[in-house]
């Protein structure tokens, strides 16, 4: 397939980089004010991170604990893969409980294993290679998916997006956001709305901080202006990532996309999920089985420090909820389109 998508275009922002000696992480509790990287030199650092927000999105986090777990290399020694792999796993165990929704992480830390046990007495540098690989490979699935997603929505159209999922949460170019990115370009998308995605804001503070660094203006509207907003027909399509996809195409996602896939079908608006395939949990057969993650109730009872909320409220917190796959119109990967998932069409594109 070929495409006319100026990629590098797109290339500005990177929340994860890895200098050789440290992993740096762009602060994401900060922007769109502070833009500003963490240093992290050790892989506790690592997971703290990804456990506070510092760093997040399914595929970021599943790379920065790869670069976690060659950090944690530098703290031991060992004469060969298999020997270190018994010694790295009480760091690759803190790293995988960090956060417990996307399974990127766990399988960004199975592949770190795979490679380790076969490793010789080079185990460090096949750490090393394994890691840049899961991030140069995202990369490519989002330009890929980015493609693919844009080919389906029609010129002149408007999307509707939730949560973070561009550069910010991947290691480039984004998942749903690559597939808005490569539909503006394509003149595919006239009008982008961004939801404000509370009580982490990842809409109003990172979507639209992106998408302003390559040029494109979105239209920020609080989350429960959703369904109105596909009243008026102003958006053809709802597109979103996902943190995890169940053999039969559940997806898991930031709170509030299930009620934005229920608004879409009532009111005929395509809902489309864009994910790498690392994002494919073949083994949870459906949505009831994935953890969703809880977070401090905190988060609820205020805006950036300020207190919003009456004093002495109970409030309850999860931060991911579950798609049923009769919701989904698309999910796209780099693999490939599959429409209207369900069990059977996941394992054809999947296997088991
Ligand atoms: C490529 S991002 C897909 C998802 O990870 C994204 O939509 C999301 O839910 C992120 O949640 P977050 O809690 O900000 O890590």
């Amino acid at each position: 397939m070929t495409t006319s998508i100026d990629f590098d275009r797109y290339d500005r922002v990177r929340p994860i980089r890895w200098t050789g000696e440290a992993l740096e992480l762009l602060d994401q509790r900060k922007l769109p004010f502070t833009v500003e990287y963490v240093r992290c030199d050790d892989s506790d650092a690592v997971a703290a991170a990804i456990h506070a927000l510092t760093v997040r999105g399914a595929p970021a986090i599943g790379i920065a604990a790869a670069w976690g777990v060659v950090l944690a290399a530098r703290a031991i020694e060992a004469a060969d893969g298999a020997e270190a792999a018994a010694r790295l796993d009480p760091a690759m165990q803190r790293l995988n409980a960090a956060r417990p929704t996307a399974v990127n992480l766990a399988w960004a830390l199975a592949r770190m294993r795979r490679v380790l046990a076969v490793a010789g007495h080079d185990w460090r540098n096949v750490l090393e290679r394994e890691a840049q690989a899961i991030a140069d490979e995202d990369l490519a699935a989002n330009r890929r998916m980015g493609a693919l997603g844009a080919a389906l929505i029609v010129p002149g159209s408007g999307v509707l997006t939730h949560c973070n999922t561009g550069s910010l949460a991947t290691a480039g170019f984004g998942t749903a956001l690559g597939v808005i990115r490569a539909g503006v370009a394509e003149g595919r998308i006239d009008q982008v709305f961004a939801g404000e995605t509370r009580p982490w804001l990842q809409g109003a503070r990172l979507t639209v901080w992106e998408l302003q660094q390559d040029g494109i203006a979105p239209t920020l509207i609080a989350d429960a202006a959703a369904s109105h907003l596909m009243k008026t027909g102003k958006v053809q399509w709802v597109v979103v990532g996902a943190d995890r996809i169940c053999a039969n195409g559940d997806v898991a996602n930031k709170i509030g996309t299930y009620q934005l896939a229920i608004a879409a079908r009532h009111h005929g608006v395509k809902f489309m999920v864009a994910a790498p395939s690392s994002t494919v949990d073949m083994a949870t057969a459906s949505g009831d089985q994935i953890h969703i993650e809880e977070r401090d109730p905190g988060e609820l009872f205020g805006v950036g420090g300020v207190r919003t909320a009456a004093q002495d409220v109970g409030a309850w917190n999860p931060v991911f909820d579950v798609t049923p796959h009769e919701l989904i119109d698309a999910i796209v990967t780099e693999r490939g389109v599959i429409e209207r998932p369900d069990a059977t069409a996941m394992r054809a594109a999947f296997g088991d």
